[in-house]
């Protein structure tokens, strides 16, 4: 479970950007944040990884052995142990492309074991056999051996998802998983992350409602640094409508504009 409670973020010169996030995620759950360019969905993400320090507000975040803890109060030792278990899912993918795609999933413990064998990257055998299986998951096992940059987009996303799996992540983010792949890709990963849930909570933010809609179990929309919407993923137009403005325009033509891409495989 991860609790969110009163966060708050305000600039030297008084913009509130976050203005009392409230929310909680269980296991169990996929939550997707949607929300207008700008309204605090990155910023709120940011605070539950504890990359971003809120001025007010607390973040409790469960370890391994289920021992809560308020990631905007603890010791920064502290802090990275509780991130060892926190796989976070990046729009920009975050791999190393010049390692095999098996490193790549095999870089997601690398805090978990000690400094002189991550120093040597010295998992046993047992651990390699783990990531393998993390990358069926994704059904990547069989270019485990390859380079991770000759990958496509929506390859390397299902290495960053295997890369989480394999870290044993007690919470699983995602911030903006899909914004840089074709709608056939993107819907591989939504029914890749979906599934995960089951055993964490998994929070994502989004930019596509159709998409949160279909996948996820609970919408949270953030507008102007504050909590305007949560509940059932599938939102009506007269909520689209006060969640984005005028955006919402802009999101239906560009949604309309996407062709669907002809998949050649090479
Ligand atoms: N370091 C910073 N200094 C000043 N303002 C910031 C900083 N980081 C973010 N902001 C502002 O905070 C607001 C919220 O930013 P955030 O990145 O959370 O938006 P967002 O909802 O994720 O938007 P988008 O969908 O466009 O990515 C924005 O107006 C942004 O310009």
């Amino acid at each position: 479970m991860i609790e969110v409670k009163g966060l708050t973020k305000t600039l030297p010169n008084g913009r509130k950007l976050l203005n009392g996030i409230d929310f909680t995620v269980k296991k169990g759950e996929f939550v997707g944040i949607l929300g207008p360019s700008g309204a605090g969905k990155t910023l709120t993400l940011r605070c539950l990884n504890g990359l971003l320090k809120p001025d007010a507000g607390s973040v409790l975040v469960e370890d391994e052995h289920g021992k809560k803890h308020d990631i905007c109060q603890i010791s920064k030792k502290q802090l990275r142990h509780v991130r060892e278990r926190i796989g976070v899912i990046f729009q920009g993918y975050h791999l190393v492309k010049r390692l095999s795609v098996l490193e790549n999933v095999m870089i997601g413990r690398l805090g978990q074991i000690s400094t002189i064998r991550s120093l040597v990257y010295g998992f046993t055998d047992k651990e390699a056999e783990e990531a393998l299986l993390a990358l069926e998951k994704v059904k990547m096992a069989h270019l485990a051996q390859n380079r991770t940059g000759s990958l496509s987009g929506g390859e390397m996303q299902r290495v960053a998802i295997a890369r989480a799996i394999f870290q044993s992540p007690t919470l699983l983010l995602a911030d903006e998983p899909i914004s840089n792949l074709d709608p056939s890709n993107a819907k591989v990963i939504m029914k890749l992350i979906r599934p995960l849930s089951e055993n964490i909570p998994v929070v994502g933010v989004f930019h596509q409602p159709e998409m949160t809609a279909k996948y996820c179990t609970r919408v949270i929309a953030i507008k102007d640094g504050q909590v305007v919407y949560d509940g059932d993923p599938k939102l009506s137009n007269k909520t689209l409508e006060d969640i984005y403005g005028e955006e919402l325009a802009q999101m239906e033509q560009y949604e309309h504009a996407v062709p669907t891409p002809e998949i050649v495989r090479i």
